[in-house]
């Protein structure tokens, strides 16, 4: 069988696929390398064969994270690793290697399931959007604070904003303007990440018309699709692109 991880700022997202037919056999979302040891071991009756993984992790903990899964499981891992072009895309960056590899993979992703332009936008911790042609170029993109990262910025530098992650959670049920502090601020942070969709949106119609596709991706995916009902949500995008740049022969 086949693991696959994405190991982002704030969690691993990883699936085991089996080798055949590449059918979904196991997923899940951890917070730390040991959590994944540890879900890993938990499931039953699979032999991982082979890991490919994509990280934006630092070099040292992404290698950490090789080791302890070739001692743990024995298997062999590939990484995807930066490049100018492939499959297609070309790398908009001056500095090819300094472009998010979730965002490259999740790029690649979209012009594969696209076939054309696109604009792909992730929801993570941080939230990305990146514009490709419909030649494959990578016209560049946007970084900005996800959800996770707007709501603790207020919460550390403010003395009374302050709530539960149940309030969090009830707070979103609605747009309105909030009537107590989780819901002021999750509705707020929760708009600007709307009003940064219309804007992607409004700028890809301004170069392509209508001749494009959008993907949107990432944790925070279902707190903007109502903004983009032409969007299509594609939670495991960067894993579509992680097969294509890291195929296991
Ligand atoms: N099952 C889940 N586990 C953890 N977070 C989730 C889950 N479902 C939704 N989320 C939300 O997704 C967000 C994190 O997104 P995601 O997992 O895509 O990014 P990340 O790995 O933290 O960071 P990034 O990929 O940007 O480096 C959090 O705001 C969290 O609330
Ligand atoms: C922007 C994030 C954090 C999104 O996960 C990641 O793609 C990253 O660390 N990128 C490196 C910086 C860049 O893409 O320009
Ligand atoms: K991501």
């Amino acid at each position: 069988m086949i693991l696959e991880l994405d190991c982002g700022n704030s969690f691993i997202k990883w699936r085991v696929l089996s080798a055949e037919l590449g059918a979904l056999v196991a997923e899940g979302v951890v917070d730390s390398d040991g959590a994944l040891v540890d879900s890993l071991r938990s499931l039953e009756k699979i032999s991982l064969g082979k890991c490919r993984l994509v990280s934006v992790r630092t070099e040292d903990e992404t290698n950490l994270l090789i080791g302890l899964l070739r001692r743990e499981f024995g298997i062999s891992v590939v990484c995807a690793s930066p490049a100018r072009e492939m499959s297609g895309v070309t790398n908009g960056y001056d500095d090819y290697e300094r472009l998010g590899l979730d965002r490259w993979l999740a790029m690649l992703g979209g012009f594969h399931l696209a076939k054309g332009a696109c604009l792909v936008l992730d929801f993570g911790t941080a939230v990305t959007a990146d514009f490709i042609s419909a030649d494959g170029e990578h016209l560049g993109g946007f970084i900005c604070p996800g959800m996770p990262l707007m709501r603790n910025q207020l919460r550390t530098h403010t003395r009374k904003i302050r709530y539960g992650d149940l309030a969090a959670e009830r707070a979103l049920t609605s747009q309105a303007p909030g009537r107590n502090t989780a819901e002021a601020v999750e509705r707020g942070c929760s708009l600007m990440l709307r009003g940064f969709v219309l804007t992607q949106l409004e700028m890809a119609r301004s170069y392509w018309g209508d001749d494009y596709r959008v993907f949107i991706t990432g944790g925070d995916a279902e707190l903007v699709s109502d903004v983009a009902p032409e969007a299509r949500i594609v939670s495991d995008l960067v894993f579509v692109g992680l097969a294509i740049a890291c195929p296991l022969s």
